[in-house]
Parts: structure tokens; sequence; C-alpha cells
């Protein structure tokens, strides 16, 4: 049996940034992470890295086989840096192997034969496990070929000439825009009428509008019943028919990692399968913490990183930083151009009473458009009325992801809009326009 200050279960964004600070601090840490592959876990590995880096080769009009090496390329040379991090490190021992709970205080690590390695009991334990795909109950799901969730559909070889994606959330547009860049033809099954059905009407038509000038087909209010193989091609009947290609993904959510025989333990699940965490993420065993994708809520890196600060500060801070005081939460969807959104939409600041103004620009009124050679886009603010601070933002626009950070620091401070204004900013940029966009 072996004693560490603090052992890490998988090696996501808050643990492993936990693990080198908390080394830093002259803890001894054992960080425990089940598939080397996966050093630096899901975002670098098989999530918004790999993902992004497709995007941007597509983009940039890359062929297939080049943008998957250059993926690879990327990819491999994170998860050894991840891995030299913190193995490089004194006070840190990565094992990997895979963590299973004996009881509240002790975890045993098994190899791929289930046979006992180690028996490790740390002070505090974290759990960092991650999510992975939900893969749906249903007929012939298993027994289909060429069927892939967002990691398989990462490694193909070929480009699939034909793609059907299963869903229609984050994962399935960001790779509709993938495939669609690269040079399949897409089409995306989706059990809503509409895609993008929370986010501002004017804006989730031009993305729209954009999709289908593309060529990305939607067969909208389509609920999947079976799979099925005709002349080797993968088949997604649906309530509208069956849809054909050369491959599917699928793109239907995604559940927490909590294989780790928590029935050992006093740590309790939530309705979706999470690990029920209070404010500062301790599970309900006081001990032992949860951080990242498998305590539910918003699934980004970001908030993993978050997660960290809010440990952080209650194993070594003056304990104010928790998940109900880290402001408000923004998120881009890499579409091409991106969608970048914080905060309400004038419809849902309406419904909660807010007396709004609204301001909105097109991006081709954006003197930077020019250079960017890209006029497609809508940017639009809403703001409360009554007292001119910033309700939200919706920017569908080149460079989005990196302005509509700005707009939640102006959010979190209650800078109110007018400063946003009237500041000065440098020329030609994209976030320029908020001289112009919240004129209002
Ligand atoms: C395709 C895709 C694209 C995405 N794009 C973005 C994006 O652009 N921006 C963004 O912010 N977010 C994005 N996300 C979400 C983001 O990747 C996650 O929110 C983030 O990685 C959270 O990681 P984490 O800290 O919860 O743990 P993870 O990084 O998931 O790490 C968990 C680790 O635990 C290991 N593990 C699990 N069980 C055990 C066990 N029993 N024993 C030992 N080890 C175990 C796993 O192998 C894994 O390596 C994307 C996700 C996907 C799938
Ligand atoms: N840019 C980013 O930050 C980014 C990118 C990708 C993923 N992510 C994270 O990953 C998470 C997972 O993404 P996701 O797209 O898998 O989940 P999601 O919850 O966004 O979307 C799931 C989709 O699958 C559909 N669906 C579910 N079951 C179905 C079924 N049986 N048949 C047909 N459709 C079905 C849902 O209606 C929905 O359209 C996101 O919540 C997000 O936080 C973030």
């Amino acid at each position: 049996m072996k004693h560490y200050d603090t052992l890490i279960i998988g090696f996501g964004k808050a643990g492993k940034t936990l693990a080198k600070f908390l080394a830093g601090k002259g803890q001894q840490i054992a960080v425990v992470e089940q598939d080397s592959n996966m050093y630096g876990g899901t975002c670098i590995n098989v999530g918004c890295i790999p993902s992004k880096t497709l995007l941007h080769e597509g983009t940039e009009h890359h062929s297939f086989s080049e943008a998957m090496n250059r993926k690879k390329d990327v990819v491999s040379a994170l998860n050894k840096k991840n891995f030299n991090n913190l193995d490089s490190d004194d006070n840190i021992d990565v094992y990997t192997y895979k963590a299973q709970f004996k009881d509240n205080e002790t975890v045993i690590l098994i190899d791929k034969n289930d046979k006992t390695v180690e028996t490790i009991q740390a002070t505090n334990i974290i759990i960092n496990t991650g999510n992975r795909s939900n893969i749906p109950d249903i007929k012939g799901i298993k027994s289909t070929e060429n069927i892939y969730d967002s990691k398989g559909i990462m490694s193909l070889d070929n480009l699939p000439e034909e793609l059907v994606i299963v869903g229609a959330g984050y994962i399935a547009l960001e790779f509709a825009t993938i495939f669609t860049n690269l040079g399949s033809k897409v089409k995306v099954i989706n059990n809503n009428k509409h895609v993008l059905v929370t986010e501002d009407k004017d804006v989730a038509s031009k993305i729209y509008e954009e999709f289908i000038n593309s060529g990305i087909e939607f067969i909208d209010e389509a609920e999947v019943t079976e799979f099925s193989t005709e002349d080797n091609r993968p088949v997604v009947h649906t309530s509208q028919g069956k849809v054909v290609g050369d491959a599917v993904l699928l793109a239907t959510g995604r559940v927490p990692n909590t294989d780790l025989a928590l029935e050992n333990t006093d740590i309790e699940l939530g309705d979706h399968g999470e690990i029920k965490v209070n404010k500062y993420l301790q599970t309900t065993v006081d001990h032992i913490y949860a951080v990242g994708d498998v305590k539910g809520g918003a699934q980004f890196t970001y908030i993993s990183l978050d997660d960290y600060r809010i440990v952080k500060d209650h194993l070594t801070g003056d304990k104010q930083r928790t998940a109900e005081n880290r402001g408000h939460v923004p998120y881009t969807v890499f579409l091409d151009p991106p969608l970048s959104r914080i905060g309400y939409t004038a419809s849902k600041a309406k419904k909660e009473s807010y007396n709004i103004k609204e301001g909105q620009l097109e991006v081709k009124n954006i003197p930077r458009h020019k250079v960017n050679n890209d006029d497609r886009g809508l940017f639009k603010v809403v703001v409360d009325a009554d007292t001119n601070l910033i309700l939200g933002a919706s920017l569908y626009g080149k460079e989005s992801e990196e302005i509509i950070n700005l707009i939640k620091l102006a959010m979190d401070q209650e800078v109110p809009y007018t400063t946003l204004r009237d500041n000065i900013y440098t020329h030609p940029t994209m976030v320029e326009s908020f001289n112009d966009l919240f004129n209002i």
C-alpha cells in the first residue's frame, strides 16, 4: 500500500493542473490515467485540439490526408509534452492503470487483465475522469459497420464521400462543418424541428443559410429507428425515411465516466449519472472531489480549468472561489465562421422581464471583413435599458471566438455597454465593431 497527499484519478485539465500546483507546494501526488493515448485528457487527444486542427486545415483548403497528418503530429506532441510535464516532476508519480475504489479511503489500480497492481491511500482524492460518447440503444447499432463516434471519425484513413451525422448539437454541427470543408457531402439527422433552437432567431437563420449554401443537408424531426447495411454502406432508418452514407457519426451527447466501483464508497450520483458535488466540488464524501465533465453541467475545458481553481482555493486558499461565483460562461461553436455566445438572447431577456435595448451589426459592415475576405455573419448584443449593463451577446463571424471573452469580462465586472461603445480599439480589427454594435 502506498500513501500520497493527493491522488488524482484521470489526466484531465483540472487534475493535471492541480497535480503540478500541489507538487510545487511540496505535496506527494499520484496521477492515474487508464490509457497512455490519453495523457493530457480528452481535449488535447480526442476533443477540442484535434477537431479544431481539422477545422483549420479544411478552411485552409488542405486535403484530408494533409489535415489528418497534421492532426496526428499536433496530438502526439501534446500527449508527450503533457506526460513529461508531470512525469519529470519528482513529487508526482504517474500510473497508467484503471482506478477502482475499494472504500472511501482506498483506491486500487488494475491492469488490462483486471489484476490489481497497486493499492493507494491519499489524504485527498480528486476524480477527474471526464465523459464518453453516449451510444444510444438502437437496433443494429452494434452490428453495422462504419459507425463512429467523434473519436473514431477523427481516425479515419479515407475521407467518406458521404457522411451521415446523427444528432444536431455541438459535435454534430462542428463535424458537419469540418467534413464539408474537407470535401464530404454531409447529411445531419436532427430529432428537433430546427437546429440551434435556443439561439437568437436572426443569428440562427444566418447560420442555417450558410450551412445550406455550403451543401449540408438537414433531415429535421427525424427519429432514428434502426441501423443496417446495404451494398457495404451503413443505412440509418428514420421516421423520415432511409439515409445512406459511407460513414455515420454518432453525435448524441456524452455520459460521465463513473466506472470506478463507486458502489464501494458513499459517493452519490445525480439523475444523469454525474457525480454529485457541492459548490466547493466536494462529493458526498468530504475528502473526495469531482472536477470537470464527470460532475455534469457545462462541458468545456475552461470549466475544468476553473474547477482546478475552486479545489485549489478550497485546499490551500481562503475557500472564496466556488462553482457559484465563476461568473458568466461564454462558449464558441466552431463553425465556419464561428458562433460565440454569452448570456441572454433578446427573447430570453424579455421572458425574464428585462427592459432591453438591442444592437446589431452585419459583418459585411465591419471594415476588417475586407481584409479577411469574408463578409459572412451577424453580431448582436442585448443590454439592460435600466442599468446599461450587458445581458448577452451572439457573435456569428470570424474571430468571434476571441472577442467574446472581452464581453465576458465586461459582464462580470459590470462595465456599462457605453464603455465598450466609447473605447478606443486598434484598427482594422473585428473588435472595433463594438464602437458601432453598442451604439444603441
Ligand atoms: C469532439 C470534442 C470536441 C470538443 N471541443 C471543445 C472545445 O472546442 N472547447 C472546449 O472547451 N471543450 C470542448 N470539448 C469538451 C472538452 O474536451 C471537455 O469538456 C474537457 O476535455 C473536460 O475534461 P475533464 O477535465 O473532465 O477530463 P478529461 O480530459 O476527459 O480526462 C479524463 C481522463 O480520465 C481517464 N479515466 C476515465 N476513467 C478512468 C479510470 N477509472 N481510471 C483512470 N483513468 C480514467 C480518461 O481516460 C481520460 O483521459 C470537446 C469535446 C469533444 C468530445
Ligand atoms: N466548441 C465547444 O466548446 C465544444 C465542441 C464540441 C463538444 N463540446 C462539448 O461536448 C458536449 C457533447 O456534445 P454533443 O454534440 O455530443 O452533445 P449535445 O448535447 O450538444 O447534442 C446531442 C444531440 O444529439 C441528439 N440526440 C440525442 N439522442 C439521440 C438519438 N437517440 N437519436 C437522434 N438524436 C439524438 C440531441 O437532440 C442533440 O441534438 C457538449 O455539451 C459540449 O459541452 C464543446
